[in-house]
């Protein structure tokens, strides 16, 4: 991995941008130059299960290929990130991957879960996709909270086997991708009884199907759970258990074991077993910075192709980009997409400096990373499908054409609120860790993401126009928040509500303090990024750079006006500042826009949108796109004759 500047130019529109990415040595061009790969018919015309069907083709010769170059050694885990994730991955299954879960969540959960033995026996299996597995946790009744979850594996010692049974109805699995008609295994989250006591959830591998017919084998029922808002061909299934039978070492047992007499021996923490989600929770962070910047390509390119009404009377029609009101829509999402970037690369490496401590048992990092990763998977996948939105609504009638791929993308970026823990939830993970820490202050000192709390409640914060103010005053605020809400908590459970009770009633404030928490560091890991850089680049650079970090911090301080009005010593007419710095710098990165969507660098073929293209032929391109509708194959449709013209005809 390379930081490299990469200067783009971009034709018809008189733009230079300069952009600081990551340069993975990914061979894009050995996938989208492949036929196979792309799609006879587009997608939107094919039913949903010749969708699935094609989606599988793709899915197996697009890991087919990345194994090849594997093997010749170009690339190692970097391919499959590109592959699965938004960039690459979306553009070749647009609907999703029924294959995903194989690799994001099956493979590394025997991986975190498993010991060295059955890591031996299953990672190579899954890794030459001898098998293919999900991650099957959620059930029709229970999704957030998994200590509910009803899926059981008892112990039987007389056989060494555990015994998987679903109960009721509700207990069926529901929901894990590509356990439809896809995967043969599957690591199944139950709840272990042995000698006759529950232990909680654990992790187990599950063979459902046969590995030569795919076959369901005895005693599995299972299937595809239907359409969807999107990602309509993840194969998303669900599976139930009649008194199935493993073997004892099917139980993933590297962090809890159950031995041959059924004895149960303990985790270090229970937690352990959520590992598998903390990381996805962590990659989501990218994904989300990833579709934000698609949509935000294909909007801005649009608004700059797109003229429509007039600022003058008498004068031609302007470009939609030069209304500040479109620009209004387009920038702080732009600004946003270097906000979750650079956030997105200083979570992934904290997430492996305390992976490398929990190897080693330490674990004292832990519930500092949790609670980050909630609030940054929560934060940035609400901006991104907010943002996703705004962007296509920023695109008029056409944003709405399927062939904008924009509907697609809110599809596919909107689940992610809801995925890997349901936003609300994971903000209130985060809230229960910021309360605890506020309580006991001292603990705070010694937590990077937190050790502002120790004093940012009674730091002086004298408005000024700058970035370091914002990060005070966000600082100032979620420290305020945090302080209301715990005493709010402590003045009900005074009042003679439980503590739960208690917690329940406050949990709006705890939510938006939470919240405030996270954009406070968001802002903060965008201006050290920016600090960084700055000694690195041009100034020309720097410029553009300080320019996007200051419209992100100035926006999320407009979106907490009155909570900065409450928490911090900011007044009216300081408000009118803020307002007038933001419509500045919206001018300021009008000249830079189109560069800057383009240093994204994303080729046509990824952003698969008539509205989107890098030479800017809209108009053409939606037209090209109608002709592709099968009602255009046939200058009259046999609905005519067999309805309307009776109808017609009729004296009604
Ligand atoms: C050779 C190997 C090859 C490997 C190849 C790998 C290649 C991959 C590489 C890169 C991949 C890149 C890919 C990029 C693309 C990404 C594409 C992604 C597509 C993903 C598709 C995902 C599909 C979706 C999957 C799912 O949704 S799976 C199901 C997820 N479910 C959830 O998230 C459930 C949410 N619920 C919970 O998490 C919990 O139940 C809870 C809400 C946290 C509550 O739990 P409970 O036990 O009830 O806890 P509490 O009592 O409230 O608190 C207890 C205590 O625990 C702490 N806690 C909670 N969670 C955690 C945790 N996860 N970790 C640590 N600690 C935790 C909590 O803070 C409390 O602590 P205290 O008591 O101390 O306060
Ligand atoms: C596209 C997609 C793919 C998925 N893939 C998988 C997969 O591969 N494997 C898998 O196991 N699961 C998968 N899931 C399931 C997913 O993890 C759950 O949907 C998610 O965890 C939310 O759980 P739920 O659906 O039960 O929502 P619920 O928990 O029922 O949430 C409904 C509402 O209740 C609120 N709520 C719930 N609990 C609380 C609380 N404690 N406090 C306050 N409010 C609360 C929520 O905020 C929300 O507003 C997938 C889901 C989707 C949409």
């Amino acid at each position: 991995m390379s930081a490299k500047v990469v200067v783009s130019k971009r034709r018809n529109v008189n733009r230079q941008a300069i952009f600081l990415i990551t340069l993975w040595p990914f061979p894009e061009d050995f996938f989208l130059s492949d036929p196979e790969l792309k799609s006879k018919v587009p997608l939107e015309y094919l039913s949903h299960k010749e969708k699935y069907e094609e989606a599988v083709r793709k899915a197996c010769l697009l890991f087919r290929k990345v194994i090849q170059l594997q093997n010749e050694g170009k690339g190692g885990m970097d391919n499959f990130r590109e592959v699965l994730g938004g960039q690459l991955g979306s553009a070749i299954l647009p609907d999703g991957n029924p294959i995903t879960l194989h690799y994001v969540m099956f493979i590394p959960t025997l991986m975190g879960q498993g010991t060295i033995e059955q890591q031996a026996e299953w990672i190579q299996k899954a890794w030459n996709c001898d098998i293919i597995g999900t991650y099957a946790q959620t059930e029709l009744g229970h999704g957030t909270f998994i200590r509910g979850l009803e899926t059981v594996a008892k112990y039987d010692p007389k056989t060494e086997e555990f015994v998987l049974h679903s109960p009721t109805l509700t207990a069926y699995k529901w929901w894990p991708g590509g356990l439809g008609h896809s995967a043969n295994y599957a690591v199944v989250v139950a709840q272990l009884y042995t000698q006759g006591k529950c232990h909680g959830i654990h992790p187990f591998v599950v063979q459902l199907r046969d590995e030569e017919t795919h076959e369901p084998l005895p005693g599995i029922k299972i299937g595809e759970i239907g359409c969807k808002l999107g990602m309509n061909s993840t194969n998303n299934g669900y599976l139930g258990f009649d008194n199935v039978r493993i073997p004892r070492n099917y139980m993933l047992m590297k962090n809890s074991q159950v031995l041959p007499d059924g004895t149960y021996v303990k985790s270090p923490s229970s937690k352990l077993t959520y590992g598998t989600m903390i990381f996805v929770r962590v990659v989501l962070v990218q994904d989300a910075a990833t579709y934000l910047k698609k949509a935000s390509i294909i909007a801005t390119r649009y608004s700059a192709i797109r003229h429509q009404s007039q600022i003058k009377p008498d004068q031609p029609e302007p470009q939609i980009l030069d209304y500040v009101t479109q620009q209004y829509k387009l920038f702080p999402n732009i600004a946003s997409c270097f906000a979750f970037q650079y956030a997105a690369t200083w979570l992934w490496d904290t997430y492996n400096n305390i992976t490398e401590e929990l190897e080693t048992g330490q674990l004292d990092n832990l519930p500092e990373l949790h609670a980050t990763a909630c609030v940054l998977k929560a934060v940035s996948t609400a901006d991104a499908a907010q943002g996703v939105e705004m962007l296509r609504l920023a695109c008029g009638g056409h944003g709405y054409m399927t062939a904008s791929n924009l509907p697609s993308t809110y599809g596919l970026v909107t689940a992610m609120c809801t995925y890997e823990g349901e936003n609300t939830v994971l903000l209130l993970q985060t809230a229960r860790f910021l309360v605890k820490m506020w309580q006991n202050k001292t603990n705070v000192y010694k937590l990077p993401t937190m050790k502002y709390l120790a004093t940012a409640l009674n730091r002086a914060t004298p408005f000024e126009k700058s970035v370091e103010w914002v990060i005070a005053a966000l600082q100032k605020t979620a420290a305020g928040k945090i302080d209301l809400a715990n005493r709010h908590l402590n003045e009900r459970v005074a009042k003679g509500q439980s503590y739960e009770d208690a917690w329940n009633n406050t949990s709006i404030e705890l939510v938006s303090a939470a919240e405030v928490h996270g954009r406070t560091i968001i802002v903060e890991q965008f201006y050290n990024t920016v600090q960084g850089y700055k000694s690195r680049v041009s100034k020309e650079l720097g410029t553009v750079l300080e320019q996007l970090l200051q419209l992100y911090a100035v926006n999320a301080a407009l979106r907490c006006t009155g909570d900065f009005l409450r928490f911090t010593e900011v007044l009216g007419k300081d408000i009118t500042v803020l307002q007038t710095w933001l419509e500045e710098l919206l001018s300021q990165i009008r000249p830079n826009a189109v560069g800057l969507v383009d240093s994204f660098d994303m080729r046509d073929e990824i952003l698969s949108s008539a509205l989107g293209c890098y030479d800017g032929n809209v108009y053409e391109r939606l037209f090209n796109e109608a002709q592709k509708s099968p009602l255009n194959a046939e200058p009259v449709n046999k609905s005519y004759n067999l309805y309307l013209k009776p109808f017609i005809k009729a004296q009604l």
